[in-house]
């Protein structure tokens, strides 16, 4: 027998769990896509319309919810004559400014239509917006351009200044440009420049994160598809549901954990797919997790970790930044490391911080004893403690300080 056999026992389908599967109705969202269809409306009554702005963690179904309302609205807007529409879908996601968010709009429009695309760089701004607008303006009616992850812009936001007043500035006549934004970033609206805030007119529809019964409802129809019946056992889906809803609250990481879960116990060859699938195939994704956020670290920043890991373990958090210096000198003492000052252990605290590895919390005092920085694991214990052992250098004290943990 060869190494690698088709697999005819546990997946029946593994589409349902791909990210590009796209479901067949949107689950726990009946308010998000009310509100959506409201902000939609005017386009069929040819009516002026709202740019329309989403704002949401990863995972909680925004880019899901657009494709299902605007496939919804091209197929009954096709019903009506006087209706023109058209969408244009661009992922900002390594575009870091206006500019180039312009140039992919009209590279987006060509693809379309089989022509050249044209250069990314070499333009002046104003060049680049006026050959969108010349592009936009030979389409008809209404243009819904979708913006996803538009707060990678960040500060450069002119596009979302220059769209909106396209029409009344005169750069386009035949068509009115409605933009769909897309953000993880809640505070980006507020880091909009003034002028732009007060163009943009916007609806803004909020997608809070899922809870494990709405990750449930979720899980389910893919459940029942991907899996050949009776091979998953019933505690399965609320696992991978109650594991995504602590963590993050995103369908993507449930959906995400219920295909490892199936994956390993493929590669096991059992022939159920049970809790401990799912509990192995959560230690997999967060010690993955954890390795990349890490593999950024210097040994100084893993022995930073390990003083963290420590208090953690004694349950002697949020800890200050002085209690937890001595830990670190302490640890760089038991292998004969070179320590840093306290000042350099803060900036990996916050290195560790910008990686999601840790929470801080900022204390004001008042004048008695003035403003501090507290800090915590923002990721479990157990998976630090893994990747430590992993390393040689904090195998001993990873080991130890497991050998002490303190029920939380
Ligand atoms: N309410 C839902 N019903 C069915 N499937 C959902 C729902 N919400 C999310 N999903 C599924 O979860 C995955 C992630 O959703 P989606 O890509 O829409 O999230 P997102 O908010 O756009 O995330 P990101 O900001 O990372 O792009 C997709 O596979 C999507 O099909």
């Amino acid at each position: 027998m060869g190494m690698f056999r088709r697999d005819h026992l546990v997946f029946a389908n593994a589409k349902p769990l791909d990210d590009s599967y796209e479901p067949e109705d949107i689950r726990k969202r009946d308010q998000e896509l009310a509100k959506y269809q409201r902000a939609l409306q005017p386009i069929i009554d040819n009516r002026p319309t709202s740019n329309i702005f989403l704002y949401g963690k990863t995972g909680t179904g925004k880019t899901v919810a657009t494709k299902f309302m605007l496939s919804h609205l091209e197929n009954d807007a096709a019903d009506y004559d006087d209706v023109d529409l058209a969408t244009i879908w661009v992922s900002c996601e390594n575009l870091s400014s206006s500019y180039q968010v312009a140039i992919a709009l009209v590279n987006e429009i060509r693809r379309k239509q089989d022509k050249d695309r044209i250069s990314t760089t070499g333009y002046s701004q104003q060049r680049v917006f006026d050959i969108l607008y010349e592009e936009l303006d030979a389409l008809n009616g209404t243009i819904i351009i979708v913006l996803d992850e538009i707060d990678n812009i960040g500060q450069s936001d002119d596009i979302l200044y220059g769209l909106p007043r396209a029409r009344s500035n005169g750069y386009v006549e035949n068509i009115r440009p409605v933009i769909v934004g897309i953000s993880n970033d809640f505070q980006f609206r507020d880091n909009l420049s003034p002028k732009v805030k007060d163009t943009l007119a916007e609806k803004e529809i909020l997608f809070p994160p899922y809870d494990a019964n709405q990750l449930i409802s979720i899980l389910e129809p893919r459940a029942d598809k991907a899996f050949h019946d009776g091979i998953l056992e019933s505690d399965v889906v609320p696992l991978c549901a109650a594991f995504a809803a602590q963590d993050s609250g995103s369908a993507r990481q449930a959906i995400r954990l219920l295909r490892e879960a199936g994956e390993l116990a493929q590669s096991n060859d059992d022939e159920t797919v049970s809790e401990w699938h799912v509990r192995e195939a959560q230690d997999e994704l967060e010690k993955n997790q954890l390795y990349e956020g890490m593999q950024e670290l210097t040994i100084q920043g893993h022995a930073v970790l390990c003083a963290l890991a420590f208090h953690q373990a004694m349950n002697e958090v949020p800890v200050r930044s002085r209690t937890l210096y001595e830990r670190y000198m302490n640890i760089c003492n038991q292998f004969d490391a070179d320590s840093v000052s306290e000042r350099r252990v803060r900036d990996h605290l916050s290195d560790l911080s910008m990686l999601g590895l840790i929470t801080v919390y900022e204390r004001n005092e008042g004048l008695s004893a003035g403003r501090y920085h507290e800090y915590e694991l923002d990721v479990p214990l157990r998976a630090v403690l893994n990747v430590l052992r992993s390393t040689n250098r904090f195998e001993g004290i990873a080991d130890t300080i497991k050998d002490n943990v303190k029920e939380q």
